[in-house]
């Protein structure tokens, strides 16, 4: 085994994943099933938005042509000639005088082009007729959401590979898509390696832990948007292990291990991708945790060999895995999104490799604050809960002080505000 590794600059990592992108296959699914999912075609508005001229209140539509010089105690009647409500429309045209009831959302009928508020008028029967008395001017198109005056016939409102969220759930819905053309999902395999992983259901035995990072690493999978396929985990022994990647990597898109990717006598990955006769794209990243992440290529699927210690493990898929499914997915915006904030704490520290400290953000007054969010050890698996970003540590000489300007990579909205004051 070569025990010196040629760490490369984290940028140069994800590049050389990000080549290796994957073109990815559509599917149709139920509009109630499309939340989450990537559009796998453009919504362009096949009719206008709205359809009709319509109103935006409850109140009378008229024409305004019938209202010129009133006010200063000068008042119209008008005769009112049916109610309608949104869904209705006029059983005739306006003629002159006249005035129709009508609800929001109803179609403004022909001869009016304008509507008063309720607020403003005066309604009255008289001899079994209703009627309507205005003192105000109104202004043609006053109180009337013309047709197309929010979005034209043929307009592209959302692009393919965009994330499908309540409001685009909202505009499938206006035009009449019962059926969604969406990305499909890449599958993502998932091996635990390790002889010393317990079940969660086992009792704890001395020298054994429980296997952490395969339900960790599902719930990343998902939460990225793809699917997610445990397949257990794996003692570590060469053979066992040889057969179980080769064969997953045939059935999966992309097949992620936990474990076995370092230098130690029961590290098996380095050996079982060269057994496969995989092409390694790298076994050391300038960054911590996460040194150890590998990627690999076989017959065109990737394979990530994640580091068995929790939060390498975590990281390690949030800067490669996660981008290389958005890329699946046809995300045009692969990458997590990055901002800036104040460290809340010192790291006097220097670190000569580009550090991924597990934080969390808080917003105050327009700024953003960053502090870790426990131990920031490879090994450690209690600061994940916490986490929500990772805090851009970059190499060198140099540690960094509270109140720094950082980068920092938003992983999650972990929701965490006062009520809205
Ligand atoms: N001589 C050297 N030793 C190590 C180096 C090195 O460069 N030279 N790198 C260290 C770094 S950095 C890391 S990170 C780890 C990576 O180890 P592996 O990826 O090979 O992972 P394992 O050896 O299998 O396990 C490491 C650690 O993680 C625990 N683990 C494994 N799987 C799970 C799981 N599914 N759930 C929870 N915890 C898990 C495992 O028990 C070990 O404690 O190597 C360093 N060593
Ligand atoms: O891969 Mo290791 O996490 O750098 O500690
Ligand atoms: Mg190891």
């Amino acid at each position: 085994m070569k025990l010196h590794r040629k760490p490369i600059p984290v940028k140069e990592a994800v590049s050389k994943v990000m080549e290796r992108m994957k073109k990815n296959s559509h599917e149709r699914v139920n509009l109630e099933n499309s939340h989450n999912r990537y559009l796998g075609e453009d919504i362009t508005a096949s009719h206008p938005i709205p359809p009709f001229d319509k109103s935006p209140y409850d109140g009378f539509a008229l024409h305004s042509t019938d209202t010129i010089g009133l006010g200063r105690g000068q008042a119209e009647e008008f005769r009112v000639i049916e109610q309608i409500g949104a869904g209705h429309r006029a059983s005739r045209p306006l003629k002159k005088g006249e005035a129709v009831r009508i609800m929001t959302g109803a179609e403004i009928p022909e001869g009016a082009d304008c509507v008063a508020m309720f607020e403003i008028c005066q309604a009255y029967e008289k001899n079994g007729q209703s009627y309507m008395s205005l003192k105000r001017e109104l202004k043609p198109g006053q109180n009337v959401i013309h047709q197309g005056s929010e979005t034209k016939k043929g307009t592209v409102l959302v692009q393919s590979g965009t994330k499908i969220n309540p409001g685009i759930k909202a505009l499938l819905a206006t035009f009449g898509y019962d059926q969604v053309k969406v990305q499909r999902k890449p599958k993502v395999g998932i091996f635990a390696t390790g002889t010393e992983l317990l079940d969660v259901d086992e009792s704890l035995e001395p020298g054994k832990i429980r296997n952490s990072n395969a339900y960790m690493i599902t719930a990343q999978v998902e939460r990225a948007g793809a699917e997610a396929v445990y397949l257990g985990k794996l003692k570590d022994d060469f053979s066992t292990c040889f057969e179980a990647v080769s064969k997953a990597a045939a059935e999966m898109d992309i097949l992620i291990t936990t474990g076995g990717v370092s230098v130690g006598d029961f590290d098996l990955m380095p050996d079982i991708y060269k057994e496969l006769g995989a092409e390694v794209l790298f076994n050391k990243i300038a960054m911590r945790p996460g040194s150890v992440t590998t990627v690999a290529e076989v017959e065109g699927k990737l394979l990530f060999g994640l580091s068995g210690n929790p939060s390498a493990c975590y990281v390690g898929f949030e800067l490669f895995t996660f981008p290389i499914i958005q890329g699946f997915l046809a995300n045009p915006f692969p990458f997590r999104r990055r901002t800036k904030a104040y460290l809340n704490k010192d790291f006097p520290k220097a670190n000569p490799f580009m550090r991924f400290v597990r934080g969390k953000v808080t917003m105050r007054d327009g700024k953003i604050f960053a502090s870790p969010a426990g131990i920031d050890k490879s090994a450690v698996v209690t600061s994940l809960a916490e986490t929500d970003a990772f805090i851009v540590l970059p190499g060198g000489t140099k540690g960094f002080k509270l109140g720094d300007m950082v980068e920092v990579i938003l992983i999650e909205d972990s929701g965490k505000q006062e009520a809205f004051h």
